[in-house]
């Protein structure tokens, strides 16, 4: 341990001021290091240390006029973080809450969730400090246009393939991908995310929020039970909430919550298909408050609250943002009957949130895992793009369905404790593998 602590040490001091990043560090290296403290080879080639470290990072102006005529700069980024088992890969975040330790925690956690999904992809991320809230489509665009701009010298098809995020939707992906065809001169699959008649992959949009349920499903099913009649509590109300969202109600659970960064809309009977299409025009047409959902359906709205201590729920599924769920809401949940979580947002818990899950022995999954179907489906989409075909739905979510399975599997290998599983070990230790084998093949580079 001591040398562990000292690794955490070093980390702290070297990037001060990046909260996220250290809590994601610590929060793998605490979980791998019963398998690796005595694995000299890994230390010897200094495989934490460069797991650690970007391989590069870059910061750019971004520059933009907005409706007023007024010159506005944000700053934008793409970390490139590991490439040892494929191109870099992970989305862009558009949030005013963006800067390098976010992105770093989310890089890291990506190029670990990489390694879990069967599919040669290395990990990514980027982002700007921009937020698209209230702005115009022409600002969009405009902003999109001049990310991009920058960004292009960075990407490619065999180099770094970003797709969307927070904030970051198809809308912005047909605008940054439109400025990358207009400045190469080439149709490359560069980005994920793409509309269907331009190279993007059935049920790329769906991946997320349906993965997370398929894993939620064998998670439920090492306790005999599925999802037929589970009461849920869901956060977010974006791309993957609204996913999520509906195949929970297709699997015959009750959704009981969704919320947004300004409150929660609780329904205690579960939301149906109407509120579900209710939800995706203003979510995604109108780009509406969840308050006008509560108000069009007469339903309980909660301003600035979150779900967690609101309900009582078999199963709870952050899908908003990193640390939306600490240990008092944690303390909630449990205390009102919840089993089963599964993060669909990135580091949806606070790490005090998930000891006390941990502790608890209750079935838990970290981001890395639960969320990972997103960015399968995109590598499925560079499979197609390569290919230069079209796999119908049927065939996408055949692979998807496999993938969930697998992960849950390596999981399942990594993190048995008795007839307990510790996802939180299985996951990381299964990730880490992968991509610590490719790196210590290839040298220190
Ligand atoms: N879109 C994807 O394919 C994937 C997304 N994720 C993660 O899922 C989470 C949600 O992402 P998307 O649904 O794609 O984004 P989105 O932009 O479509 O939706 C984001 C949601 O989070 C809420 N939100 C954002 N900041 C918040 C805050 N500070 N407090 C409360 N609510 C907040 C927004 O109101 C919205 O409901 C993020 O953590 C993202 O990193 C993970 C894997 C893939
Ligand atoms: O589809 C992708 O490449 C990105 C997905 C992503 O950003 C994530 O898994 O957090």
């Amino acid at each position: 341990m001591e040398r562990l602590d000292q690794l955490l040490q070093q980390m702290r001091q070297r990037d001060p001021g990046e909260p996220e990043f250290h809590q994601a560090v610590e929060t793998v290296l605490r979980a791998l290091w019963p398998d690796i403290e005595n694995r000299e080879e890994i230390f010897a080639a200094g495989i934490l240390d460069r797991l650690i470290e970007p391989e590069r990072v870059i910061q750019f102006r971004v520059p933009w006029v907005d409706d007023q005529g007024v010159v506005r700069v944000n700053r934008g980024y793409r970390v490139q973080m590991n490439s040892a088992i494929g191109p870099y890969k992970g989305g862009i975040r558009f949030h005013p809450s963006v800067n390098a330790g976010v992105l770093k925690f989310l890089a890291f956690e990506q190029t670990l969730k990489n390694g879990l999904t069967t599919l040669p992809m290395g990990g990514g991320k980027g982002g700007a400090d921009f937020d698209p809230k209230g702005k115009s489509e022409g600002e969009v665009m405009r902003f999109c246009q001049s990310f991009m701009t920058e960004l292009q010298r960075h990407i490619g098809p065999n180099l770094d393939v970003p797709a969307g995020d927070i904030g970051v939707g198809a809308r912005e992906v047909g605008y940054m991908f439109g400025q990358y065809k207009r400045l190469k001169n080439e149709f490359t699959g560069v980005l994920t995310g793409k509309g269907l008649t331009w190279g993007g992959s059935l049920l790329r949009p769906e991946a997320t929020g349906y993965g997370l349920v398929y894993f939620v499903e064998e998670m439920l099913r090492q306790k005999g039970s599925g999802l037929d009649g589970m009461r849920v509590a869901l956060s977010g109300s974006g791309n993957v909430a609204q996913y999520a969202m509906l195949m929970l109600v297709e699997s015959g659970a009750k959704v009981l919550t969704l919320s947004d960064s300004s409150g929660t809309v609780v329904n205690e009977e579960g939301f149906t298909r109407d509120h579900w299409r209710a939800l995706m025009t203003l979510k995604n047409e109108k780009r509406g408050r969840l308050s006008e959902l509560a108000a069009e359906f007469n339903l309980k709205y909660l301003e600035g609250e979150r779900p967690w201590a609101n309900v009582s729920c078999d199963v709870a599924l952050p899908c908003a943002t990193q640390n939306e769920l600490d240990e008092a809401d944690a303390a909630a949940l449990l205390k009102n009957g919840c089993y089963c979580i599964a993060e669909g947002s990135n580091m949806g818990c606070t790490a005090d949130a998930v000891s006390l899950f941990r502790r608890e022995k209750v079935l838990y999954a970290p981001s890395k895992a639960a969320n990972a179907g997103g960015v399968s489906v995109s590598g499925l989409e560079m499979s197609q793009n390569s290919l230069r075909l079209l796999w119908t739905e049927g065939e996408v979510d055949e692979k998807l369905h496999a993938i969930m399975h697998a992960i849950h599997n390596a999981c399942v290998k990594y993190g048995r404790d008795g007839d307990h599983v510790d996802y939180v070990r299985g996951a990381n230790v299964a990730g880490f593998m992968k991509v610590a084998e490719a790196m210590l093949a290839q040298g220190v580079v």
